[in-house]
């Protein structure tokens, strides 16, 4: 079964006061089961967080991680140090650090492959931009990007990796991709996944979408068959309109 999933990717905003407050907002109205609720703020706070939400029903992701456990990485984080202070997930392979900060397949698949065997889980992220959607490439680029992530992960470690299917032409520009259009790229992922490891396996791995998500259009995009749960960006930073998706996501109920 596949719980649905809302994560909060906050990027690089709110300041320690600003992301206490909504940690705490989020922490006191988050549905207690049926979702599993994550966010992801800026690492400088994610020790903070750690502690204002240790009983809380919301889990705590990085934005990133390195793959070695310690060492001369100046200005990087290790994933044992984000499991120290609370942190259960980690996103990898945002199409922002892919496209700002060099961020390759290869080190996407380095990095996922060291976070399962720190006990942290990956949630790698992949998508399309708006040209090669209109090349006619958007599964072949997104099996690509996904197999890559994948290579050498065996199929009892998959079940811990969460995939996110992040358009990048709907990343912060209010344009979703409709659920029609996300549920056919989440659908043919299934069969690839199928392909990589078992039905059992696939059927176990969820798929989130993420791309200008919000409280008005996600019922449709998670109502769709393959579509597990959103990574949000601009809609996670009030409180307000995260928990109205953890709310939806409930109503959804579980998959799979
Ligand atoms: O990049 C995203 C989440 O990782 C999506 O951002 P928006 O929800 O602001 O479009």
């Amino acid at each position: 079964m596949r719980t649905p999933i809302v994560a909060g990717n906050w990027k690089m905003n709110l300041g320690r006061r600003e992301a206490l407050e909504l940690g705490r907002a989020i922490a006191e109205g988050a549905p207690t089961q049926g979702v599993t609720a994550i966010v992801a703020p800026v690492a400088l706070h994610l020790a903070a967080l750690g502690e204002a939400l240790a009983s809380a029903p919301v889990l705590l992701a990085s934005q990133n991680a390195h793959w070695a456990e310690s060492g001369a990485y100046t200005g990087e984080l290790a994933g044992p140090m984000l499991r120290e202070v609370g942190v259960r997930y980690v996103i990898l392979g945002h199409s922002e650090r892919r496209q700002y900060f060099g961020e390759s397949d290869e080190g996407v698949n380095r990095k996922t492959r060291a976070m399962l065997a720190q006990g942290l889980r990956p949630i790698v992220c992949f998508g399309e931009s708006l040209e090669e959607r209109e090349a006619g490439q958007t599964q072949a680029k997104v099996e690509f990007q996904v197999r890559a992530a994948l290579a050498g992960v065996g199929a009892e470690d998959a079940k811990d990796v969460v995939l996110a299917y992040e358009p990048i032409w709907a990343i912060g520009t209010g344009k979703t991709a409709s659920p029609e259009q996300a549920q056919e790229v989440h659908g043919f992922l299934r069969g690839v996944l199928e392909d990589l490891y078992d039905r059992a396996t696939a059927q176990a791995m969820p798929i989130l979408y993420g791309g200008s998500v919000k409280p008005s259009n996600f019922a449709e995009l998670i109502g769709q068959p393959d579509i597990d749960g959103g990574l949000v960006g601009g809609a996670s930073l009030k409180a307000e309109s995260f928990l109205e998706l953890c709310r939806i996501a409930v109503q959804q109920g579980p998959k799979g």
